[in-house]
């Protein structure tokens, strides 16, 4: 039990009706959740306006109800808390309740389109490995040190982020790393944490679904550096064109990283393999058994933060070439006659762009490329007909499919990445809806030597059609279709 007026503190109040000096259970914001006591702080939602709960909430036991608007009747014994923005004051609200852990801990965020979970993962594999206790909030996992938990979401709701991070300290977790997702920042997710460093990786075309325009992504971003405070890093990648946009007005010490340009931390790439690269890092070698620029790119991120975090240089340079590469992030099979299958994260033209450039750029001969790939449904759809372009343009021969259709037609997903593909490329394309037979279709194109790229889905072991989740992996299936081939 908490008392209500201590886990009001720092919310601005626009009103109250009722006691504040009451005790509650739980904070929750979903009315189906509710229990005795609990505070059901009601949010604007996407789809629906949590206000229209209220009632059910009380009726299933809450006493306090946090809300910006007062409902039209206001029941006896019931605290009516009235705010300006609900989603803010249920962030505030829920660092409060589990006593600020955020401030008990270093915890460092990371955003940008493309990068946060590779950087956040290899960040906690990079600590462990230097002894520390470490926290991780990402795509693929929550890690309170070595205890794992299922990701609902990139980044998790506010109550949820507290509550993990209670848990950190609770278990002495010496630092924790998060992803921090534009729709987290603009759902006020990460509303009221102390974050002792932000780390800004890229920004290319995602999520215009929600934000509506680029700008309005990019600024969503941009909030979560303008909120560090002073004592705290703000380290931005200065070879993306938002990089110096990112850290115009933040109050944190301002660090760079880059591979073109000056930057306070600097790498160079040597060499490239598909077994790993080798790069420079201030003078000294390091050889990482991480592929393409883009991850060099975060690997320079990673060893700035460490730095940044008072590890010493070639203790970091040495464990850097320990690290290995993230759940569905370029991760590869080789089958008994040569054919290389990558499973690869790629959602975004970007990322599919980046991987496409990797792979062309590390085979070594008249190797063929087949790219299986799709783009999820009730997302933003313009970034279906860039992707079907740019897979077509990189590879020899490209199977379109399903990646999660989600409540979409996935018929209807597929003929809008079609509409993207030239028509000198259009012969290289074939579309199978079943991803399954798909993912069978390139294994029987692919001849010794081959590789194919399997992007979209990456550490996913689920698909999504109609709204029901089944169990799918990409890299078992392919493993499945070498086997049935007698080629694994
Ligand atoms: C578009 C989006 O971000 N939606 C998130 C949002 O849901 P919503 O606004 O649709 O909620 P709603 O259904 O309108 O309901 C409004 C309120 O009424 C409440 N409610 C609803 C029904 C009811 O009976 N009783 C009740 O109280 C709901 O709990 C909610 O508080 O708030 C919910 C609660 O926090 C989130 O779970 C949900 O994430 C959905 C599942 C989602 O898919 N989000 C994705 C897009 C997302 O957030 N992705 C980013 C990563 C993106 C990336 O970088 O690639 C992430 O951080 O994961
Ligand atoms: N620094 C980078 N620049 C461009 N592309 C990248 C970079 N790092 C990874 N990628 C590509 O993007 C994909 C997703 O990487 P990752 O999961 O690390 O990104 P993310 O930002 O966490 O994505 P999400 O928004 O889904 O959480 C990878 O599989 C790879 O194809
Ligand atoms: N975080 C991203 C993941 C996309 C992964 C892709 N497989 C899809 O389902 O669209 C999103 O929620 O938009
Ligand atoms: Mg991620």
């Amino acid at each position: 039990m908490k008392n209500l007026k201590d886990i009001l503190y720092k919310v601005s109040i626009e009103e109250v009706s009722g006691s504040t000096n009451v005790d509650v259970n739980a904070v929750v914001f979903d009315s189906r959740n509710i229990v005795k006591n609990d505070v059901f702080v009601a949010l604007k939602g996407v789809s629906v306006d949590g206000h229209l709960f209220i009632e059910k909430a009380i009726a299933l036991g809450a006493t306090v109800i946090v809300c910006q608007e007062f409902p039209s009747e206001i029941i006896e014994g019931i605290t009516y808390v009235k705010v300006v923005d609900t989603n803010v004051a249920l962030a505030i609200i829920a660092s409060n309740y589990y006593d600020n852990p955020s401030s008990k801990l270093p915890l460092i965020g990371v955003t940008g389109t493309n990068g946060k979970t590779t950087i956040a993962t290899l960040l906690y594999q990079l600590f462990k490995k230097a002894g520390y206790k470490v926290g991780l909030l990402s795509t693929v996992k929550v890690l309170v040190d070595n205890e794992e938990f299922k990701a609902t979401h990139t980044t998790p709701d506010s109550v949820a982020i507290n509550s993990y991070l209670d848990k950190m300290v609770e278990a002495g977790v010496d630092f924790c790393f998060m992803e921090v997702s534009s729709h987290g920042i603009h759902q006020k997710r990460t509303e009221g944490l102390v974050f002792a460093g932000g780390i800004f990786t890229n920004l290319s075309h995602d999520h215009l679904d929600y934000h509506e325009t680029f700008a309005e992504y990019r600024n969503v971003k941009k909030e979560f550096f303008d909120a560090l405070p002073k004592n705290a890093f703000a380290l931005t990648n200065l070879d993306d064109k938002n990089g110096s946009y990112m850290l115009q007005n933040t109050r944190a010490a301002k660090k760079t990283y880059a591979l073109k340009t000056i930057a306070d931390f600097k790498a160079k790439i040597l060499e490239k393999q598909l077994s790993g690269t080798l790069i420079t890092v201030d003078g000294v070698e390091v050889w990482t058994k991480l592929i393409g620029v883009f991850n060099i790119y975060n690997l320079t991120a990673i060893i700035a933060t460490a730095e940044l975090l008072g590890l010493e240089k070639l203790e970091v340079l040495t464990i850097v070439s320990q690290l290995e590469s993230v759940s569905g992030r370029f991760e590869y099979v080789v089958s008994k006659d040569g054919v290389t299958a990558i499973v690869d994260y790629a959602h975004t033209p970007d990322a599919l762009k980046n991987v496409l450039e990797t792979i062309n750029d590390i085979r070594t001969g008249n190797e063929q490329v087949i790219t299986v790939v799709g783009c999820g449904g009730d997302r933003d759809k313009t970034k279906r007909p860039k992707m079907a372009n740019i897979a077509a343009q990189l590879s020899n021969q490209v199977v379109f499919t399903s990646d999660n259709p989600r409540t979409e037609n996935p018929q209807t997903i597929l003929e809008e990445m079609e509409v993207g593909v030239s028509s000198e490329n259009y012969r290289k394309t074939l579309t199978v809806l079943d991803r399954k037979q798909a993912i069978k279709t390139a294994c029987k194109f692919s001849n010794a030597g081959d590789i194919i790229l399997i992007a979209g889905k990456g550490h996913e072991n689920y698909q999504e059609i109609n709204g029901i989740r089944t169990h799918f992996d990409d890299l078992e299936e392919v493993k499945n279709c070498f086997n049935q081939l007698n080629n694994l």
